[in-house]
């Protein structure tokens, strides 16, 4: 059987990956709230006619949420699919991975409060 073209298999990969991301922002209720700050942030970046260089951290800030949120619910899924029961290492790595949400949260946080405090006071 011929092997798939390198194109057609990078095509496929990126098919793969957009119904990951639709998935995530259907089913997830944590990154349908950060969907949400995502379009109402980037609403306020409008109206405060932010700077290249701000719209550049607020994107990054943004997608980096995102996307360990991302990654912290397809570790859930597997602590979930490979021990469903009640588990001391399972819930260490569950309580790390959401951690990470947090600490990447938080400076998001911090970006957005250089950005935006200097516009409003
Ligand atoms: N199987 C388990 N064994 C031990 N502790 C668990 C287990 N499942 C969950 N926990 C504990 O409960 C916490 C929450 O886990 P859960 O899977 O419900 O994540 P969540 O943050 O509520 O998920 P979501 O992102 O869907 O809101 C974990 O961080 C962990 O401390």
């Amino acid at each position: 059987m011929p092997k798939e073209s390198f194109l057609r298999n990078r095509i496929k990969s990126v098919g793969f990956a957009l119904r990951g991301a639709l998935l995530l922002i259907r089913t997830e209720p944590s990154i349908k709230i950060q969907v949400v700050l995502a379009i109402l942030m980037t609403a306020v970046g409008f109206y405060f006619e932010i700077s290249n260089t701000e719209w550049i951290l607020q994107v990054l800030a943004i997608s980096l949420v995102i996307g360990i949120e991302g990654a912290n619910t397809a570790i859930e899924k597997i602590c979930d699919f490979i021990h469903p029961e009640f588990n001391k290492r399972i819930g260490f790595i569950k309580d790390v991975s959401a951690g990470a949400v947090m600490l990447v949260s938080l400076g998001a946080i911090i970006v957005g409060l250089i950005i935006y405090l200097p516009k409003i006071f």
